[in-house]
């Protein structure tokens, strides 16, 4: 492979991209923002790179719920064929490998299992539960080619099982709490982006999830979202002031009396200067568009779309912000 282009996922829109029929159901709200000089190259989003020997890295970040996962899942679908699990692996297996990408989920680098981390009294998301020795070792080995027998952490028994042996792909994911954290992995990546999901939406998903795939009980949830908090603010947040893509989730700002998980509100940063990674503008680079459609002309009630792109600012950087509000249920 001499080059690859990841255009239309990293348009990502995410999960909300504006289709015809989400714009009929009315239920979320979209902000995306771009970096105002990034914003002046081009008009179409984008990595791409030559790749002749290597293997592309790009790291996910995000607390536990924030739609890792879902995002995953959408992706590698969208670069070509049905990301499944290995050929052979464990029935337990965290990663997915598609045509062209590998996902791997950096649970399996837990250094304590759940017992483990019990009987030490830390949670996942402290440093000390993860082998980032390994973590390191291992995307530095795919990256350049090799092949690594990888740890697998097993989400139903808390324990770790047989490694599983994963191939060098030609775009290698790594998604999880803690993939840019440690230096020498972020030194390995050449794309890294942030879910930053505000505290009502990503404990609402993280609750629904949990108890309907998980078996667990609101209670024990909510147990859980109390005992990682400080971790979170200490260890997983941070991270996205590394991060070259930050997709925050908060809630909406257009319908006051809706519930917070129902009409969300979506602002997409990129960040300047990120070699082979080229932004998106919309409509014209560097300008300053703001769009509210007629609410007659809308299947919800007025105003179920609002669309913006300008100036803005994220950890004092000087970014444009790109706007869009429409309403759609589907989440994925
Ligand atoms: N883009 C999204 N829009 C709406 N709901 C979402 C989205 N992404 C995830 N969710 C909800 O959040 C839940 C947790 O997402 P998941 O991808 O499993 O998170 P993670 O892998 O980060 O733990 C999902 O089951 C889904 O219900
Ligand atoms: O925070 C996470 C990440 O999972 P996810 O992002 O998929 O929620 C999990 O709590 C730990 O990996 C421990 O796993 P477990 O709680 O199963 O022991």
């Amino acid at each position: 492979m001499s080059v690859c282009s990841l255009y239309p996922a990293l348009r990502v829109t995410m999960p909300w991209s504006c289709s015809e029929s989400h714009l009929g159901s009315c239920r979320k709200q979209l902000m995306f923002c771009v970096s105002r000089t990034t914003a002046r190259r081009r008009a179409s989003t984008g990595v791409s790179c030559s790749a002749d020997t290597r293997t592309v890295v790009i790291g996910l970040a995000a607390d536990s719920g924030c739609g890792k996962s879902t995002f995953m899942r959408r992706l590698t679908s969208a670069l070509g064929g049905v990301a499944e699990p290995p050929r052979g692996c464990g029935a337990y297996s965290n990663t997915l490998v598609g045509d062209a990408t590998t996902v791997i989920c950096l649970d399996d680098y837990h250094a304590l299992d759940r017992e483990g981390r019990k009987e030490k009294g830390v949670t996942a998301l402290d440093p000390k539960a993860n082998n980032f020795d390994l973590m390191y070792e291992q995307v530095r080995a795919l990256k350049s080619g090799v092949a690594v027998e990888k740890p697998v952490y097993n989400h139903v028994t808390g324990r770790l099982d047989p490694p599983e042996l994963i191939r060098p792909p030609n775009i290698l994911f790594i998604e999880g709490l803690h993939p840019l954290f440690d230096p020498r992995i972020r030194s390995l990546l050449d794309l890294s982006i942030y879910l930053d999901i505000s505290n009502e939406v990503k404990f609402a998903w993280k609750i629904q999830r949990d108890m309907a795939e998980r078996g667990e009980s609101l209670e024990s949830i909510k147990a859980s979202i109390k005992a990682r908090k400080s971790d979170f603010d200490m260890y997983i947040d941070p991270q996205k002031q590394y991060a070259d893509v930050i997709i925050e989730v908060l809630p909406t700002r257009l319908i006051p009396d809706k519930s917070a998980t129902e009409v969300l509100r979506v602002r997409l940063v990129m960040r300047e200067g990120v070699k082979h990674f080229t932004p998106v503008y919309l409509f014209d680079e560097g300008s300053t568009i703001s769009w509210t459609p007629c609410g007659g002309k809308l299947s919800c009630s007025y105003p179920g779309i609002r669309f913006f792109y300008g100036p803005d600012t994220y950890f004092s950087d000087e970014v444009t912000s790109h706007s869009k509000s429409h309403s759609s249920t589907s989440p994925s």
